[in-house]
C-alpha cells in the first residue's frame, strides 16, 4: 500500500499526520512504529489520524512512536488543527474529539490556542507533583536543568514502582525569572527525551501556579516556546489553553 502523509512539528515534537477521512487507513502497532522510526521509516515521535466524526469538526487518533495507542497529545492536538485548516476542514476555529474528550482551537498571529481539559486533581508525592492533563504527567522541580541526564532520571521514574505499568511522562521543570519555566520531558511511549510535550508543559504551567506564577505562564522548551494560560479556581483548572507554532514540514509517499 503507498501511504500519502505530512509531516509536521510543534516546538520540535514532530508528528507523521494522515488524512483518513475516507477510513481507507488501518495500521498494525509494527507499522506505526516502522512510520516513526527514525533510521528506517519517516521518523516521528507519534503518529496521528484525522477522521470525520458526527457532531465535530474531526476526530484525533493519536499514536506513540513505539506504535501503541497514546492518551492526549497537546502539540500533537495542535498540529492536527493546523491541518485541518490545511486541508479546509475548519477556517480559524476548530471543535474536534480527542481521546480524553473534546476540545476547542484557534489559530491566531500563527499560533494554535489549544483548549485543554479541566484538572481537578493534583496530587502532592514527597518531592514532586503527579496530574493528569490529558497524559499523565510527573513533575519535579530541578536546579541547573540544562546538565541534567532527562534519559536516565526519567525512565528510572518512568519504570520506578508505581508508575511501572501504565507509564507515566515525566517532567523535569526548572523556575526562571519573570513567570518563565525551562521544561525537559521524558515520554512514556516514545521511551526517550523529545523536544516538548504540550500537556507536559501544561501540567508544569499549572504546577508552578501553586508556587505563584501567574496565567499565562511561559515555557521555554528544547524544541522553542509555548504558553499556557489558565483560570483557577480554587484546586481546579479551568479554560486551560496551550499556545504554540506548529508547522507543516514536508509531504511524501512511503511504501508499507
Ligand atoms: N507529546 C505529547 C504527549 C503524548 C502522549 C504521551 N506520550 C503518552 O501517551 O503518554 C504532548 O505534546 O502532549
Amino acid at each position: 500500500m503507498d501511504l500519502t502523509f505530512y509531516k509536521y512539528q510543534g516546538t520540535g515534537n514532530d508528528f507523521v499526520v494522515l488524512d483518513n477521512r475516507e477510513q481507507n487507513i488501518q495500521l498494525s502497532q509494527e507499522q506505526v512504529a516502522f512510520l516513526c522510526d527514525r533510521r528506517k521509516g519517516i521518523g516521528a515521535d507519534g503518529l496521528m489520524l484525522l477522521q470525520e466524526k458526527e457532531g465535530y469538526d474531526f476526530e484525533m487518533v493519536y499514536y506513540n512512536a513505539d506504535g501503541r495507542v497514546g492518551s492526549m497529545c497537546g502539540n500533537g492536538g495542535r498540529c492536527l488543527v493546523a491541518f485541518a485548516q490545511f486541508l479546509g476542514v475548519v477556517e480559524d476555529q476548530a471543535y474536534f474529539i480527542a481521546s480524553d474528550g473534546p476540545h476547542k482551537a484557534f489559530l491566531k498571529d500563527g499560533l494554535v490556542h489549544l483548549q485543554m481539559k479541566d484538572v481537578d486533581e493534583v496530587e502532592d508525592l514527597a518531592t514532586a507533583t503527579f496530574m493528569n492533563t490529558g497524559s499523565p504527567h510527573y513533575v519535579k522541580q530541578v536546579e541547573a536543568l540544562q546538565d541534567l541526564d532527562v534519559f536516565q532520571e526519567g525512565r528510572a521514574i518512568r519504570y520506578s514502582g508505581r508508575f511501572k505499568a501504565e507509564g507515566t511522562n515525566v517532567n523535569f521543570v526548572e523556575h526562571l525569572s519573570e513567570n518563565k519555566l525551562f521544561v525537559r520531558t521524558y515520554e512514556r511511549g516514545v521511551e526517550d527525551e523529545t523536544f516538548s510535550c504540550g500537556t507536559g508543559v501544561t501540567a508544569c504551567a499549572l504546577a508552578a501556579s501553586r508556587a505563584g506564577y501567574k496565567s499565562p505562564v511561559h515555557i521555554q522548551v528544547l524544541g522553542g516556546e509555548l504558553q499556557v494560560s489558565f483560570e483557577q479556581e480554587g484546586q481546579s483548572f479551568r479554560n486551560v489553553f496551550l499556545i504554540g507554532p506548529a508547522l507543516q514540514v514536508f509531504k511524501g509517499e512511503i511504501s508499507l
